[in-house]
């Protein structure tokens, strides 16, 4: 092998920046494998300089650009304060710089700005270049990311989700992720014989039963290091991120999308006060529907079941109801009386709720498909969300929930 993989982190939010620290740990320590700079593409925005002795002699009290911040003092002072980053993860504003040359791409943005990002990156990556994302669900067919992803860029991707608290990860609290990642392998030999450089045919989501088709791929050149679960392993792993490779993108992808409606549905649950044993009512029947969600639509990843084999399900469930922004930002509607989009923007400090989106995506989704039955809390969630119901709805909807049995 003569080339190092180059690795760049498109988004840079709670989670991105948590996620582009881990990287830039490895590229230093992996350093024959990966260029050891990290370009994370940063949304630029001028911000407050905290309140803080050491950053404001080095950036002075009036706000200054995200971008200037980082590389300046190492810390994302907006989304990711308090966490020192290390200086080989390079902001840099310039998207289609960013990702010139880049050979493993790993996105980390909100929902709302994925496709306009998608689009102003295309034809400005490399055609074999390869992909990891976070995980959600678009528009009202239900496309996983790395679908979006595989479509509009034309580059294979997998995707990552787990129990995974930004804050916890960041601050080397141990925990586990899982990364989907199906990509061919480098023995792959092309069905008509023909040159291993032509470009393969895959499958865009093998799982995928609601967007069954096949992606022209382009071969990573044999110069460098193959993409696969070892190398992977390499550039996700720390000591305090336990990394597990699985093949089910659509499982990973799912389950990190799915928990957000669950964790939503927990925290009104807390909001209202009502406790525990209430809270793990309408946890089971989220986790029932979530197995149902897959069993419908992508019931491969049903038989693998990384649901409960994986951190990207179960754990994720767990962690996300008592934990995340979600569940917090929930239950602080509730108990304020206010809708969930209300407190995302007064508490959340620019940080974007996936849930609310996913939530309408599914609902929409079903809809269409005239499967709202089937879901009871899913829909329920949604009716919270758009002020069509209240909380006093909810002992109807533990009936009604237990009831569903397909
Ligand atoms: N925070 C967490 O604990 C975790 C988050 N995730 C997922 O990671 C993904 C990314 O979320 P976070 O990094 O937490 O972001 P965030 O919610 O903390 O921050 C919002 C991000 O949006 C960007 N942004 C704002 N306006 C923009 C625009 N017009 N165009 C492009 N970008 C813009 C900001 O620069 C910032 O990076 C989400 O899908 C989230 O669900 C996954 C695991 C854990
Ligand atoms: O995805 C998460 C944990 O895995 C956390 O999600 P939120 O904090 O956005 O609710």
């Amino acid at each position: 092998m003569t080339q190092k993989h180059k690795v760049v982190v498109i988004g840079s939010g709670n989670w991105g920046s948590t996620i582009g620290k881990i990287l830039a740990e490895n590229t230093r320590e992996h350093s024959d494998i990966f260029e050891e700079d990290v370009s994370m593409w940063v949304f630029e925005e001028d911000v407050d300089v905290p309140d803080d002795r050491t950053l404001r002699e080095q950036l002075g009290d009036k706000p200054v650009k995200l971008t200037h911040a980082m590389n300046t003092t190492h810390q994302n002072v907006k989304y990711l304060p308090g966490i020192k980053l290390p200086d080989n993860l390079v902001a840099n504003p310039n998207l289609q710089d960013t990702v010139r040359g880049a050979t493993i791409l790993v996105f980390n943005l909100p929902h709302q700005f994925m496709s306009k990002t998608l689009e102003q990156i295309k034809g400005n990556h490399l055609p074999y270049a390869r992909a990891i994302s976070g995980v959600d669900i678009s528009g009202g067919t239900v496309k996983l990311y790395s679908e979006l992803i595989m479509e509009k860029l034309g580059i294979y991707c997998g995707s990552l989700s787990g129990a995974n608290i930004a804050s916890e990860v960041a601050a080397e609290n141990l925990c586990e992720t899982t990364i989907g990642y199906d990509g061919p392998p480098m023995d792959y030999k092309q069905p008509d014989g023909s040159s291993r450089d032509n470009l393969i045919k895959v499958d865009k989501q093998r799982q995928s039963k609601s967007n069954p088709s096949q992606l022209a791929l382009h071969p990573v050149p044999q110069t460098y290091p193959h993409v696969d679960s070892a190398l992977l392993e390499k550039l996700f792993g720390r000591p305090y991120f336990i990394v597990q490779v699985v093949r089910d993108v659509s499982g990973v992808a799912l389950g990190g999308a799915l928990k957000n409606i669950v964790a939503l549905a927990a925290g009104f649950v807390a909001g209202k006060g009502w406790g525990e044993n209430t809270k793990a009512a309408v946890i089971r029947i989220g986790i029932l529907e979530m197995v149902r969600f897959g069993c419908l639509w992508f019931p491969q990843s049903v038989d693998e079941r990384t649901f409960t084999k994986e951190s990207a399900g179960i754990a994720d469930v767990i962690a996300s109801t008592s934990a995340g922004r979600n569940f917090h930002s929930a239950c602080h509607a509730v108990e304020q009386g206010v809708t969930v989009d209300e407190i995302e923007k007064k508490e959340l400090g620019g940080q974007k709720l996936q849930g609310t989106s996913t939530t309408r995506a599914v609902f929409e989704f079903l809809k269409k498909q005239g499967q709202l039955e089937k879901f009871p809390l899913f829909v329920f969630v949604y009716d919270i969300l758009e002020e069509r119901t209240t909380m006093d709805a909810l002992p109807d909807l533990l009936i009604k929930g237990s009831k569903v049995t397909a």
